[in-house]
């Protein structure tokens, strides 16, 4: 379905964004490999999560929904997946997808994975290429690795040491979960260090891992393979990523004031309020606690005066979903905002660099790509009055409506369709601050 935002009040008022993404996908595959009950409470109800829901189940855990946000599993524990007899489908989810390539990979069992027409363009050799160092055997993949994929998985893995050539969660925790059912200690280096909810999730669940510094900003983890999983209550703080759009939007509306509720503050995932409070967003963080191991704070942000800045490359992993929302905040800051080494765009849900570059175009904002950096030109105003084109991608909707509250002419998103993927009530929750969305 296309909407169309429109400039009018000041935003105000306390929000609470719904469950983090990439703990929700974590916590219902830790149940699975766990024998026993593990409770969840907060979980995100977004479509990528509900399908990894649903392969857990396929793989034989047996889930339950208790209430909003409680879920619990009664999982099989590390080598007890079942084969199942239907493809695992994950919808639009490459976390989903990636990280169940890795539970599946050390199982003697065969699995097919699908996705929708988006998943099925993007990349997966980044997880079937460490997977096949296991001893996992890629039973067929389409064209240049893409999905559908089936894989096999030995009756003897063997454990790996994978220097990950890509700057990426997604593969750092798909060897790591193929792992657990592998003989020995597994090792990932990263010479990026990347999110890391599967470690923390890991030691949470009784895995012994140790994590280590390697270089200027990487890391090396090692885990012993084969443990026996205790079941451990999971409570899913707020998610950054989907904070993130009331965050910008409160920051680019003029005389707003938003709080934004239990806020995880993970420092690997909190490149965007970094870069924010740089370009000079009134961001306070009040309230610091700290639960189920992350911290955590609520957000007070006000509409602030903007000014670009440089963004160095290896700030990407900690802020790598908030791009395209960063982009449309350069655009109401004074002078330019230049977004160093952002190739691992290229392969998310869209082409986010080409998406974000037609949408500023659409909305009338100077911009370059040079190489892999895209340099937003900003004046502190943009005209507007453009559609932008969403391509599947739930984060291109949510920033261009965000976009169209401050821009001179009204924005229009063609499909609002894929915002269920991570934020199903983005809309509802915009407009109880006062977003004019129609
Ligand atoms: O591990 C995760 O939960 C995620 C890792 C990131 O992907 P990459 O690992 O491909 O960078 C991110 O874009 C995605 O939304 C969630
Ligand atoms: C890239 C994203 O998710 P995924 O890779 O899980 O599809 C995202 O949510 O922005």
């Amino acid at each position: 379905m296309p909407m169309t935002s429109s400039r009018g009040k000041a935003l105000a008022g306390t929000v609470t964004v719904p469950g983090d993404k990439s703990i929700s996908h974590r916590a219902l595959m830790f149940g699975l490999l766990t024998v026993g009950e593990t409770r969840i409470t907060g979980l995100l109800e977004g479509e990528d999560v509900i399908n990894t829901a649903k392969a857990c189940r396929a793989l034989g855990a047996r889930i339950e929904r208790t209430g909003p946000g409680a879920w619990t599993v009664h999982g099989v524990g590390v080598g007890g997946l079942v084969q199942s007899a239907e493809a695992l489908d994950f919808g639009n989810s490459g976390t989903g997808c990636r990280l169940m390539m890795g539970v599946v990979g050390c199982h003697p069992i065969r699995a097919t994975f699908d996705g929708d027409a988006s998943l099925r363009k993007r990349p997966m050799r980044r997880a079937l290429d460490p997977l096949e160092l296991f001893g996992v055997r890629v039973v067929a993949q389409g064209e240049g690795g893409r999905l559908p994929i089936t894989i096999e998985g030995p009756r003897d893995a063997v454990p790996v040491v994978y220097e990950s050539p890509v700057a990426s969660a997604q593969v750092k925790s798909a060897v790591l979960l193929a792992g657990l059912n592998a003989p020995g200690v597994t090792s990932v280096i990263e010479k990026e260090a990347t999110r890391d909810h599967t470690e923390r999730m890991l030691s949470h669940f009784g895995a012994s891992v140790t994590v280590t510094p390697h270089g200027a900003h990487g890391r090396r983890i090692d885990l012993v393979g084969q443990p026996e999983l205790k079941p451990a209550p999971v409570v899913v703080p707020a998610d950054p990523s989907s904070a993130a759009f009331p965050l910008v939007a409160a920051a680019i509306v003029p005389g707003s004031d938003v709080t934004i509720t239990g806020v995880m503050m993970n420092t690997l995932r909190t490149g965007l309020i970094t870069t924010l409070i740089e370009m000079g967003a009134a961001i306070e963080q009040l309230n610091p606690r700290i639960e189920s191991g992350e911290d955590i704070a609520d957000l007070r942000v006000r509409g602030s005066r903007l000014t670009g800045v440089d963004v160095p490359a290896h700030r990407a992993p900690s802020m790598i979903d908030e791009y395209p929302i960063l982009a449309v905040a350069a655009a109401f800051a004074h002078g330019t905002t230049r977004m160093r080494g952002l190739h691992e765009l290229r392969v998310k849900e869209s082409d986010r660099l080409a998406a974000v570059a037609d949408g500023l175009a659409a909305a009338g904002v100077d911009y370059a790509i040079d190489g892999d950096d895209l340099i937003v030109e900003g004046t502190g105003r943009a005209p507007g009055g453009g559609t932008v084109a969403t391509h599947m991608d739930h984060r291109i909707a949510m920033s261009f409506l965000v976009m169209g509250l401050a821009t001179d002419q009204p924005m229009s998103v063609d499909d609002t369709g894929f915002i269920v993927t991570s934020f199903p009530d983005f809309i509802p929750l915009m407009r109880r601050l006062g977003a004019d969305f129609a």
